[in-house]
């Protein structure tokens, strides 16, 4: 494993004390690439909506308040389809990979992004790496089309399978060059995407255009800047169905306690959240 640390953040500053924590892109590297219009533009569906592209100069604030006379502060690049993209449609060859732990939603991700490339974008090469960063070095991958994944977002866990481990960069950016593949998007927790940006920085170093999106994964919401993670809400419901059995136990003999165990050791966002429940029943929810 290694430490990403020595990949510069990109900081970008101006008037009044606004930062820029911008995202890496491959024009950094590759400044002559041409752009085409994005395929979303001719899409019965998007075309009738005006200002559907998000405009490349805009961001979003950490911090929604700030004092008149204080610095206007750190600000993300704002996510979202642009005017212009590049990659055309029948370039594209995409991969989809799950690593690390499991979380509710893992599915639904793979399904959107394959029905969004497929009909949105109209990629058509779409591979899923199975098990985890140790299968791009594998020889097991599976075809991705909206046919394959149409009922996977009803079933638990990761299609792909997934895994801790197994994390080599030259490998893994090896076996992305040999198959062609041209955008990686990987999903998985805090683990998953120092790899991702060890993988990009070895893409950098090769002069590949490859894009690399990584997709946060975690189940009890410890990222600080977005409200929920996806899975958050099944795992909040699941844990309630827990606190009510300890409930029925608890509740059925003479000074019965119910204690509920729930996951997230630095966040406790989960028994936050469960904690209309706590009150009620006036149990001790404790974290891992
Ligand atoms: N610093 C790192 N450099 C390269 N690869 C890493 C690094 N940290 C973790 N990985 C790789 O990322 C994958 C997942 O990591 P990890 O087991 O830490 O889970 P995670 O992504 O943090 O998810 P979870 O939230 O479930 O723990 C593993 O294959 C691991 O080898
Ligand atoms: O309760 P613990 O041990 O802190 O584990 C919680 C962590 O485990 C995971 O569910 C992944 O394994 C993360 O999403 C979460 O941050």
């Amino acid at each position: 494993m290694e430490n990403p640390g020595d990949s510069q953040m990109k900081l970008v500053t101006g008037p009044g004390g606004y930062v820029l924590e911008d995202v890496p892109h491959f024009t950094d590297y590759l400044p002559d690439l041409p752009s085409y219009p994005n395929p979303l533009q001719d899409n019965p569906a998007y075309s009738v909506v005006k200002q559907y592209f998000v405009n490349d100069d805009d961001t979003v604030p950490q911090k929604v308040v700030v004092h008149k006379d204080g610095p206007r502060g750190v600000h993300f690049r704002r996510a979202g389809p642009r005017q212009r993209v590049y990659f055309e449609s029948d370039e594209v060859h995409a991969c989809i990979v799950t690593c690390g732990g499991l979380c509710p939603g893992l599915n639904t991700v793979i399904r959107e992004i394959v029905c969004g490339l497929y009909h949105m974008y109209g990629v058509r090469k779409i591979l899923g790496i199975d098990g985890g960063y140790r299968g791009f070095y594998a020889k097991n991958t599976v075809t991705l089309t909206p046919k394959f994944v149409n009922d996977i977002h009803k079933r638990g866990g990761t299609i792909l399978g997934t895994s801790r481990g197994g994390h080599s960069k030259s490998k893994i950016v090896d076996s992305i060059q040999d198959r062609g593949i041209n955008q990686v998007y990987i999903i998985g927790g805090d683990g998953t995407q120092r790899g991702a940006a060890v993988i990009f920085e070895e893409i950098r170093r090769r002069g590949l255009k490859v894009a690399v999106a990584g997709i946060p994964k975690t189940i009890d919401n410890d990222i600080p800047v977005i409200d929920k993670s996806f899975g958050f809400d099944t795992a909040v419901e699941e844990a309630q169905r827990a606190i009510n059995s300890a409930h029925v136990e608890a509740t059925s003999i003479e000074n019965g306690i119910g204690l509920v165990k729930l996951m997230g050791r630095y966040s406790g966002m989960l028994s936050c959240y469960d904690y209309d429940r706590w009150t009620l029943y006036n149990y001790a929810i404790a974290t891992a």
